[in-house]
């Protein structure tokens, strides 16, 4: 989440046709927040899926075109902004009309006309509530140390998206890199040094699996997978390539390295179409043990799975 800090704001979308209560409630909020304001809702909800994403939705519910009702229904139907909290601002007064809203996962409702010393307050309590929710989050899937999503982020990704492959009749990809010679590193560099060269590593990795749907985690010490979902064994192998070269390439000096001048990796690679029925541990142990190939052959090298995907 972007706010809460003087200098990166949160971001609150408001989609309403009332130009005069666009401009009134942008006045209103300037003072807590970033206000985008859109007329049109389906302009309003193309911008509410693109980055940075808002941390606040106000949605009126009658508009021309498309309804507040369709628009938060489409919201919470993406996994990508069905975290968002979205508060209706309606002159709606039936009971039925105002429930509605929140069957459909809104966390407010303010009846029209809004008195904006009342919107003011409700924003800056939910905004508050999201900023909590988004603090827990980070806490409970990123690694503190390098950013990176941990293992039980990693587990539960990669749950979903064997379901999803499985479902999809698509491909599955997995990378495992282990860094070589990790523990002389620390010994002759001394352990905070260590912790310096495993951010090092991480930013790499990151940077070469940048695809949206690519997930990169932290999976042990000095252990790092990537997960490609709807990538073949070609395109796979490319990434792997790419994670080993990039690093390499930054020319982190390993003095202690039994094989290179620099910090290298072992990197091992698999892909399945998945079976439902079986479990994603098959992938990992496959992409595990070529990584472990990876070590036996002399490191600083990618070795893929051989029958990963019959
Ligand atoms: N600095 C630092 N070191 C860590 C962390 N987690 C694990 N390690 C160290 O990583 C080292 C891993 O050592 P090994 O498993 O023997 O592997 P290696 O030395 O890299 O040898 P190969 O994998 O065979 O190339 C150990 O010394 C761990 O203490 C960490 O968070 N920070």
């Amino acid at each position: 989440m972007s706010n809460c800090s003087p200098d990166s704001q949160a971001k609150v979308l408001i989609i309403d046709d009332d130009s005069y209560f666009l401009e009134m409630a942008s006045e209103a909020l300037s003072d807590i927040c970033d206000v985008e304001t859109y007329r049109n809702p389906q302009k309003g909800l193309k911008r509410a899926m693109q980055d940075p994403a808002p941390d606040l939705i106000i949605l009126d519910v009658i508009m021309p075109t498309m309804s507040g009702y369709q628009i938060c229904r489409e919201l919470k139907q993406n996994t990508k902004t069905f975290n968002i909290p979205v508060i209706f601002v309606s002159s709606l007064e039936q009971i039925s009309e105002i429930t509605r809203c929140f069957d459909l996962g809104a966390v407010d409702f303010i009846g029209k006309p809004v008195q904006m010393p009342l919107l003011l307050a409700k924003v800056k309590n939910h905004l508050m509530m999201k900023l909590q929710r988004d603090m827990l989050e980070e806490l409970a899937t990123k690694d503190p140390l390098t950013g990176l999503d941990n293992k039980r982020s990693y587990d539960q990704t990669l749950q979903n998206e064997w379901k999803r492959a499985s479902r999809d009749k698509s491909p599955l990809s997995l990378v495992v890199c282990d860094i070589d010679f990790f523990k002389k590193y620390n010994d002759h560099y001394g352990h905070g040094q260590g912790d310096s060269c495993l951010k090092k590593v991480a930013n790499s990795i990151y940077k070469t699996a940048n695809r949206s749907a690519d997930l990169v985690a932290r999976i042990g010490g000095e252990e790092f997978a990537i997960i490609l979902p709807n990538v073949d064994k070609q395109g796979a192998w490319r990434v792997a390539n790419n994670v080993l070269v990039n690093l390499r390439n930054k020319q982190l000096p390993h003095a202690k390295s039994e094989i290179h001048k620099y910090v290298t990796l072992s990197v091992g690679v698999a892909t399945v179409m998945p079976d439902y029925k079986e479990s994603p541990e098959l992938l990992f142990e496959a992409a595990d043990a070529a990584m472990y190939d990876a070590k036996q052959n002399g490191r600083n090298r990618v070795i893929a799975h051989q029958e990963s995907d019959e």
